[in-house]
């Protein structure tokens, strides 16, 4: 919850209402101007979540911030607790959600009440929605990855995850009775259980690791290590007390779902200890891309991510993928760009993104590189069947 006896009163902020009719008035608005971010905040019950956000509402950065609590997750309230700092005071709202659980609720009225309360107060800069310290991202994230034709007036810019650094490895290995039982639900199949924590860091677009002054250096190493094991697309950043100076591209503007930057491809493939066998990473390749490819890429990736099938494989089971990213390149030298979460996925043009022209084209792979992100994926055996099914699927020639 924020703390409503907060002795320390926000630093004012200079909300800039105008921006938007600014920007309208003088005929330099596209629609993308006029979508709003939105910045999943999540992590273990006390990672920090609302430290962070008092931090962000208290700092300058000009911007007028929306932050959405899903703190009453599983209790009977209805209501979501609105903060808007703006001008010079924090504003309190409620955002009324059909019911209690903000997966369920939100994709039909969230969206929507969040777009009648822009309508209302003028467009926000940036919305920040800090879920409850047991929620799944990957369950939340796709309700703002709308698709760009329905209109949304937001969109999903990444998730933060928050980090404990005293906690999170007893989290790692000791999942709690509750998320042991929700494991089993969801097609545990024996094996290591999966933790609340491991979904967290999994989905995580940038991985702050917070309370760093509770721990001793060779405890840091320690989490670092076994955190990039789970996830190594994330950046990572090391914290205490959620300070995080520069906001910018570590929790604001992200553009985690629509860029997709060849160096943090690269980044993630090079070999990261198997630490932790329940959640890992694993990089495939692939030759240069005709559009024909493309289709049967498409294919396959609709197999792997909606009915859970690897082509040409029926031995490999018991995966489960959260995050996948890639960059394609085409034979003509178009790049293409795939962005995954769960069983959403899109396929985009990385020419009209305006992203990475500093980056070497294709990384140190000619053709390309997808790097997913899930559950029992890093044994040898299970990465190597998925090379070989994609490659089966994108090199036969018809
Ligand atoms: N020592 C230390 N304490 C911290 C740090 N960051 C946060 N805390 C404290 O940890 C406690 C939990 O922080 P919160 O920001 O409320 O954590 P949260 O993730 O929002 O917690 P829930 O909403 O309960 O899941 C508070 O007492 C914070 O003051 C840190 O870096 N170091
Ligand atoms: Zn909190």
């Amino acid at each position: 919850m924020m703390d409503e006896d907060d002795d320390a009163p926000p630093i004012l902020v200079k909300g800039d209402a105008t921006t938007t009719e600014g920007a309208l008035a003088t005929g330099m608005a596209d629609m993308d101007i006029l979508k709003v971010p939105i910045t999943i905040i999540t992590g273990y019950l006390g990672a920090g979540k609302t430290t962070l956000l008092n931090y962000i509402l208290t700092a300058r950065h000009g911007k007028k911030i929306a932050v959405i609590l899903n703190e009453f997750g599983n209790s009977a309230d209805i209501e979501k607790s609105l903060t808007i700092n703006q001008g010079d005071q924090q504003v309190e709202e409620w955002l009324e959600l059909a019911n209690g659980c903000i997966c369920c609720s939100v994709k039909d009225s969230g969206v929507n009440a969040i777009e009648l309360l822009m309508d209302r107060r003028g467009a926000f800069d940036y919305i920040l929605l800090e879920t409850t310290g047991l929620a799944d991202p990957g369950n939340i994230a796709p309700l703002f990855w709308v698709d760009e034709g329905l209109g949304s007036t937001i969109y999903l810019d990444g998730i933060v995850t928050l980090v404990d650094a005293k906690n999170v490895l007893r989290c790692l290995d000791q999942p709690t009775s509750e998320e042991a039982a929700h494991d089993e639900n969801h097609g545990g199949h024996g094996g290591p259980l999966l933790s609340t924590a491991h979904l967290q860091i999994s989905h995580a677009d940038v991985l702050v690791i917070n309370k760093t002054d509770l721990v001793t250096e060779a405890e840091l190493e320690a989490v670092q290590q076994r955190i990039s094991s789970i996830n190594a697309l994330a950046q990572m950043r090391l914290t205490d007390h959620s300070k995080i100076p520069h906001l910018e591209g570590v929790v604001l503007d992200l553009h985690a779902y629509d860029r997709v930057d060849a160096a943090s491809l690269d980044f993630a493939s090079k070999g990261h200890s198997h630490l932790d066998s329940t959640i890992g990473t694993i990089t495939l390749t692939l030759p240069t891309v005709t559009d024909k490819r493309l289709q049967r890429l498409d294919a396959w990736l609709r197999s792997v991510l909606w009915s859970s099938v690897l082509p040409g494989h029926d031995v490999v089971t018991n995966w489960e993928i959260h995050r996948l990213k890639g960059r394609l390149t085409m034979s003509d030298g178009q790049i293409k760009l795939l962005q995954g979460v769960r069983e959403v996925f899109e396929l985009i043009d990385g020419s009209d993104v305006s992203t990475n022209t500093t980056q070497p084209a294709g990384g140190t792979t000619p053709g390309g590189k997808i790097v997913i992100i899930g559950r029992n994926l890093s044994g040898d055996t299970t990465r190597g069947a998925f090379q070989r099914s994609l490659n089966t699927a994108v090199n036969e020639e018809i």
